[in-house]
């Protein structure tokens, strides 16, 4: 079985690696969104296979770095693509929710990366 809990954030970015021509290259901001996708068994007395408040409290202190900063600040997120992006939560989440199996950042409702590890 597969949950997938979603969160909202909203922060500022550029990107220091595309050419000085590329827009990315200029200050501007995102509505992103992160999907947490867990698998495992149902746990037949709860019903569950993680219970969705417990992916909220293991991502809240990652999401309170996250909102409403300038990622390239956030250490190990000098370049923020929304692959490193995805890389940099998995690294933080799993060792608290050792049932992830994916993390999907959306850059925008069309443009998302997954990373599985
Ligand atoms: N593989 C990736 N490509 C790009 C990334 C990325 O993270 N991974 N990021 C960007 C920029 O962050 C860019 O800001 C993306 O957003 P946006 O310019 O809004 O892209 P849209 O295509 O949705 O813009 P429209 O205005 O709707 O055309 C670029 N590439
Ligand atoms: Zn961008």
């Amino acid at each position: 079985m597969r949950i997938t809990q979603g969160f909202t954030f909203e922060a500022a970015h550029f990107l220091p690696r595309v050419p000085q021509t590329h827009r990315c290259f200029r200050m501007h901001g995102h509505s992103y969104r992160v999907d947490l996708t867990l698998e495992g068994e149902v746990d037949t007395a709860t019903g569950f296979v993680v219970d969705f408040f417990d992916v909220e409290a293991a991502f809240a202190p990652l999401l309170a770095q996250l909102d409403h900063h300038c990622l390239n600040d956030i250490e190990g997120l000098e370049n923020p693509t929304a692959e490193l992006i995805a890389v940099w939560i998995w690294e933080r989440v799993r060792p608290r929710l050792p049932q992830l199996a994916q993390v999907r950042v959306y850059e925008t409702p069309l443009s998302f990366a997954d990373y599985s590890g």
